[in-house]
């Protein structure tokens, strides 16, 4: 059996909000209720549900970047709420993130040698000259070039700038990488090339994924395993075969039916 390389058990996560005729009234959204995963070494993922579903609040929380109300994330064996200030700071290097709108996740004053290698700075990870040939390097990689490094977000397509955003997540040479919606800001040819990218990433950087998505055309192409949210709550988790052809949950049922032209579920994996 594959190594777990992070468990998340019993995760809560409540939210308040005003309501009421004035707002006068404050109620409690559960946006994680009592969430348990598991991510095996090397494979990915993913995070399905509609809108709302608690799959970016869970996101949030495996990277400790919103705090829980309880539960527990373990990442190669350290509890991630346990760990001090200047502990967590250094885990952050093997957990990275990859955002929905690689845009509005890149300074627009910064070019992209100085985003790219920001993470390299602050980790202090070798010596300017080893970060910027780290740079360099990680650019050509994801198919941008030197040059690249002078320019600014705004020269750039959607495309590009996702792999930008990939760039600067791995560069640090993370061990688990958390992508949230990374592609449905993209044109369909374009996602399929990124997803392709992120693959061919995978495979050579030992990388495991969570791959945050509301889009089940999307995931099949990419995850191992499927956890399917619904206010707030797992309600079915599997292997992608077994959750696509034989999903246990009417919710599921559903999220699948909704997927356009979907082929039968023995066409998804020829
Ligand atoms: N900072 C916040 N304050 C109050 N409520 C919040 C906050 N963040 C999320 N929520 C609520 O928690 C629930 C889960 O939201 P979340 O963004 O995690 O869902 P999601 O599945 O990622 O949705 P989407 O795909 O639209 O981003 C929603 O009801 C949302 O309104």
């Amino acid at each position: 059996m594959t190594d777990l390389i992070l468990t998340a058990s019993n995760l809560v996560k409540t939210f308040s909000q005003r309501s009421g005729k004035f707002g006068m009234a404050t109620s409690e959204i559960k946006a994680l209720d009592n969430v348990s995963i598991v991510l095996r070494a090397g494979t990915t993922l993913a995070i399905v549900g509609e809108s709302g579903s608690g799959k970016s609040t869970l996101a949030r929380c495996l990277l400790q970047l919103q705090p829980l109300d309880s539960g527990e994330v373990i990442f190669q064996g350290e509890n991630l709420a346990k760990l001090s200030a200047g502990s967590l700071r250094s885990m952050r290097k093997h957990l990275q993130m990859i955002f929905q709108d690689p845009f509005a996740s890149l300074n627009p004053r910064m070019r992209i040698g100085e985003i790219v290698g920001e993470g390299l700075l602050i980790h202090d990870m070798g010596s300017r000259t080893e970060q910027q040939s780290k740079v360099v390097q990680m650019l050509k990689r994801v198919g941008l070039s030197e040059a690249d490094m002078q320019k600014y977000p705004h020269e750039f397509s959607g495309g590009q700038r996702q792999r930008i955003g990939i760039a600067r997540a791995l560069v640090l040479q993370p061990k688990v990488v958390v992508c949230d919606e990374p592609v449905s800001a993209l044109d369909v040819s374009i996602q399929a090339q990124i997803l392709l990218l992120l693959k061919e990433l995978q495979a050579e950087m030992a990388l495991s994924y969570i791959f945050i998505s509301h889009d089940l055309r999307v995931v099949r192409h990419i995850a191992d395993d499927v956890a399917v949210m619904h206010q707030g709550k797992v309600v079915e988790q599997g292997s992608v075969i077994d959750i696509y052809q034989s999903p246990t949950q009417d919710y599921t049922r559903n999220l699948l039916q909704a997927i356009p032209g979907r082929k039968h579920a023995t066409e998804l994996h020829a």
